[in-house]
């Protein structure tokens, strides 16, 4: 039974160790919100807003999470007690969009429900992997540093490397890192860049032996990603373009794409990205979790649900190490031989520090029932 008697938001402010260049901003401060759940006999969950400063992503933003977290989502939950986790998320389905508000609450309750059943969170999603493949990501950067960085991440051991594109840093760029790089695990991510228009510079990627090619296009699009898988050798990954299940169904049955991005956030909870996996698992498509630059509170709910069988590509998980100075979970997520131990404690299976939590929080608010 979830009966939360309190909800605590802690209000962060973090900086990246390197500032985050896609084709549309560059981050390098992190606001975020972490959601602390409490039940009568002070068993904790938490969860994490993994929404940006601005909606260059989607159109959330932390501002508009927190409005829908404390006009709605945190009212229904100190309303009643739950069954479950399933039980709370029937009680906001009225509730349009707004996915990443919704994820982070409906994270909180999860890692409460699977400490209360005493068993880690990936065991109550459905998981069983015990480890899982760590990939990188690299942020539009010089070709040196690129290179360098590439080389640094394979040495680490990373299972896929993930490079930012843009038009005017795309073929030139790849052919480059293939000289240097000719095997290794490559994609490349485009955050939109693209259109239609572009297609002949789209077909010269299917030179470089890509993984994939994450949202070439529109955000909000699936028709012309069809078009342009219909001509391309390389699988299409949507990244922006998948926020339901519905969504996935229609690009499946479009071939919009051969694989897809699953983030948790984007796609309102873990609940629906179950769903998702489901759905893909069914119709061959492989799925990855993708990655929101957050903190350890987020990227452990990443590490359980990476542990269904069908994220059989390696994801956007990597080491604490590779964001922040310091993490505010303890221990820190730690990368070997590119693998990542999936926790074996209940719920999350990291503990939130609060000393360092303290140390980045700018204020708390406290809900009650
Ligand atoms: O390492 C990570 O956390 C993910 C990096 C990344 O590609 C990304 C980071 C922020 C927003 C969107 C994306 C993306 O997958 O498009
Ligand atoms: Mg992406």
């Amino acid at each position: 039974m979830i009966d939360v008697q309190e909800v605590t938001l802690h209000h962060l402010d973090m900086k990246l160790v390197t500032p985050f260049q896609s084709s549309i901003e560059t981050v390098s401060k992190r606001e975020s919100i972490l959601i602390e759940v409490r039940n009568r006999s002070g068993q904790i969950g938490w969860g994490e807003v993994v929404a940006f400063s601005s909606p260059w992503y989607t159109e959330e933003t932390i501002g508009t999470c927190h409005h829908m977290l404390k006009s709605f989502l945190i009212p229904e939950l100190l309303a009643k007690p739950f069954q479950d986790p399933e039980a709370f998320i029937d009680s906001f389905s009225y509730i349009r969009r707004n996915q990443m508000a919704k994820a982070a609450i409906e994270g909180a309750v999860w890692d409460l429900h699977a400490k209360l059943e005493e068993k880690p969170l990936a065991a109550i999603l459905g998981g069983t992997a015990k480890q899982i493949d760590s990939g990188v990501v690299i942020g539009l950067a010089s070709m040196e540093h690129m290179l360098e960085t590439i080389g640094k991440h394979v040495s680490d051991g990373y299972k896929r490397i993930k490079i930012k594109i843009k038009p005017g840093s795309d073929a030139a760029l790849l052919d480059e890192i293939r000289s240097h790089f000719p095997d290794i695990p490559l994609m490349a991510d485009a955050n939109s860049a693209y259109t239609l228009d572009d297609i002949s510079l789209l077909k010269q990627l299917d030179e470089y032996n890509l993984l994939m090619i994450e949202q070439p296009l529109a955000h909000d699009d699936i028709i012309d990603h069809a078009v342009l898988q219909s001509q391309l050798k390389t699988p299409i990954c949507l990244d922006e373009s998948i926020i339901t299940l519905n969504d996935a169904k229609k690009a499946i049955q479009l071939g919009s794409c051969g694989v897809i991005n699953i983030k948790p956030g984007r796609v309102g909870g873990l609940f629906e990205s179950i769903k998702i996996h489901d759905y893909c698992m069914q119709h061959n498509v492989p799925v990855w979790v993708g990655g929101m630059l957050e903190t350890g509170v987020s990227r452990a709910h990443n590490i359980a649900l990476a542990s269904l069988p069908n994220f059989t590509i390696p994801g956007d998980i990597s080491a604490s190490a590779r964001y922040w100075e310091e993490d505010i979970i303890s221990p820190p997520v730690t990368v070997n031989n590119g693998k990542i131990d999936v926790p074996a404690g209940p719920g999350l299976g990291f503990e939130v520090n609060r000393s360092k939590l303290a140390k980045y929080c700018t204020h708390i608010e406290r809900f009650t029932k």
